[in-house]
Parts: C-alpha cells; sequence; structure tokens
C-alpha cells in the first residue's frame, strides 16, 4: 500500500476560516463560501487509514467526491477534469496530513508516478473529444472526395504541381498519393483525412476506457467508476479491480454507491453518513439494504414456480 493514512484538518477549520477572512479585508473581511469546511467535522471524521481497496461511501452531497479531490491534490496525482474548487479549498488542503505505506524491507513507499484520479468528466470528455475529432474527419472526408477526383483529372491532363517552396508541399503530396497504383479512392480519403476512431457504446468506452488507463504499481482514486455501467459491466469493473489490486500492486480509493463494487472482497469501506464516521460492512449499509428490501419485495415474481 503507497498510502496508509489520511488526515483532515477539522479542528483547525475555525483559524482556516478565519485566516482568510482577514486576507479578505480584515477580520470581518467576506468569506463566499467555507466549503469544505464543515463536511467532515459534522461527522468527527479525521482519519482515514486504507487497506488495498478502499471505499467512500455515503448518500449525495456527503463528502465522497470532495474527500478524493483533496487526497488527489495533497499527493498531487495527475488529472484530467477540472474540479469543483473553493476559495479555502488550497489552504484546506496544506493543512491535511497523510503517511505512506511500507514496503516489505520496512522502508517508506513513495506515491507512484502515474497515479492519478479518474472522474466520469474524464470518461465524458474522452468521449466527446473523439465525436467531434470524428465529425471533423467526417467533414473533410467529403472535401477529400472531389480532390481525389481533381487530382486524377490533374493527372491525366498533364497539370502536374511543381515544388517551388514549403507552400506547394501539401497539393504535392496529395498528388503523389492519388498517383500511387495502390491507393485507393477509399485509401486516399483516410490517409489524407485520417481514421475515424471507433467509438463504442457509453459503457463499453467507460469501461475500455478503465483498461487502458490501469497500469501496474500505481495508486487511483476513482469517482463513481460505475456510471453508465450495466450491472454486467460492473461486475467486469470490479473483476478488473481486485486482479489490479491483489496481482499487480494498484491501491483504490473509491467513491461508489454501486453495491458491486461496495461487496468487492477485501475492502474497507468507510461510511461517510454515520455519525461519527465509521468503517462498515456492505450489507449494512442503507443503499444495499435499499435494494434488498426491493428485490425481496418483489421475490415472488423470480421465483421458478410463479
Ligand atoms: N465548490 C463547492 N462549493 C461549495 N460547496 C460545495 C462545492 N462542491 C461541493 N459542495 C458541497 O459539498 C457537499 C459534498 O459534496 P460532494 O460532491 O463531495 O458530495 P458527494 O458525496 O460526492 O455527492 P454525490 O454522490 O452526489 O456525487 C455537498 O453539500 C455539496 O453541495
Amino acid at each position: 500500500m503507497y498510502l496508509d493514512k489520511f488526515i483532515l484538518p477539522i479542528d483547525e477549520e475555525s483559524s482556516l476560516i478565519e485566516q482568510r477572512m482577514a486576507y479578505n479585508g480584515g477580520r470581518f473581511g467576506y468569506i463566499d463560501k467555507t466549503y469544505p469546511c464543515g463536511i467532515f467535522s459534522k461527522n468527527r471524521f479525521s482519519e482515514l487509514s486504507f487497506s488495498k481497496i478502499t471505499i467512500l461511501y455515503g448518500g449525495n452531497g456527503s463528502g465522497k467526491s470532495t474527500l478524493l479531490n483533496l487526497i488527489a491534490n495533497k499527493l498531487e496525482l495527475n488529472r484530467i477534469a477540472p474540479f469543483n474548487s473553493s476559495e479555502l479549498f488550497s489552504s484546506y488542503v496544506e493543512h491535511c496530513k497523510f503517511e505512506l505505506g511500507l514496503d516489505d524491507e520496512g522502508f517508506k513507499h513513495r506515491i507512484p508516478n502515474g497515479s492519478r484520479i479518474i472522474t466520469s468528466d474524464d470518461i465524458f470528455d474522452y468521449m466527446l473529444t473523439v465525436r467531434t475529432n470524428n465529425d471533423e474527419i467526417a467533414d473533410s472526408a467529403e472535401e477529400i472526395r472531389s480532390e481525389w477526383g481533381n487530382k486524377k483529372g490533374d493527372l491525366k491532363f498533364g497539370n502536374t504541381v511543381k515544388m517551388n517552396g514549403m507552400e506547394d508541399y501539401e497539393a504535392l503530396r496529395l498528388q503523389v498519393l492519388s498517383r500511387k497504383k495502390t491507393v485507393s479512392r477509399r485509401e486516399f480519403i483516410r490517409r489524407v483525412a485520417g481514421t475515424e476512431i471507433k467509438l463504442n457504446s457509453n459503457g463499453e468506452t467507460a469501461l475500455s476506457y478503465f483498461n487502458s488507463k490501469f497500469k501496474n504499481d500505481t495508486l487511483y482514486c476513482l469517482d463513481e467508476p460505475e456510471n453508465s455501467l450495466s450491472p454486467k459491466m460492473q461486475l467486469e469493473l470490479v473483476k478488473m479491480l481486485e486482479e489490479m489490486a491483489h496481482y499487480c500492486g494498484c491501491q483504490f480509493i473509491i467513491a461508489t454507491h454501486s453495491p458491486f463494487l461496495l461487496a468487492m472482497e477485501f475492502t474497507k469501506i468507510y461510511d461517510l453518513e454515520a455519525n461519527p464516521v465509521d468503517v462498515k460492512q456492505w450489507w449494512e449499509l442503507e443503499n444495499t439494504k435499499v435494494y434488498f428490501d426491493f428485490f425481496n419485495k418483489h421475490k415472488g415474481l423470480f421465483l421458478d414456480d410463479k
């Protein structure tokens, strides 16, 4: 385990707020929001100790993403999507503390270089970027189709391009390409416009995104990775996470509501809604009890003799 403990500065919150007010122009200086102060001190939550897979559980607004972002910022993890910050956030991060885990020889680990936080915004951002790229390729493929005809015509009538300077390079490149016997019209378009990246469904893309991002011996913070995954796909993700944690030296800190992820083996679950915040088993959580009650109520529909 790379990260062993994380300590929140809940006893320093009032002094952080006072300092910020002073910074904003005197003792009664204006402060927009005191976020993230109050979120964890409310439930007397000041220290997390991690396992290979640690889960942050709680209802909407209980502070899961805030905690992941505090950890990610303190450890300076790689990130793509920006997060919802506030004027107190960075001084709160400064006052957070952490302890690294020990390796087999008793030396402190360091946080591995490629460690990162992955949120569903990253995955949507990836899908939007690929879609925009594909749209652009499709548009320019239209233009290039007629370019192909022009180039073939030019060649037939001897209107060849002469390279007098770099400004003629692009026209010459297209002409050379269209002259090649081995290059069909389709290949010409593909080479000039680029290749569209195949996008699957949202869920398939999300799963392959995780698959491509996870590397051995790395720490990951994942914010609700179950988003857009069907139950079957969530079970695929569970398999991937368990394998990476148990055989590939990865450590995960995951914010989730998913019963499939909550029920993973060897996880430690922090219930952020409990007061004081406490470590729980997955079947003790309100969310999983809601599922249990629902299926229990309808269990007659699932029985074979119905
Ligand atoms: N930038 C911000 N400024 C002020 N308040 C914020 C900010 N970001 C989040 N909050 C508040 O902090 C609380 C915790 O939010 P957070 O996003 O961490 O909850 P969450 O447990 O991840 O919720 P969800 O399951 O809905 O994603 C909420 O009350 C939220 O409104």
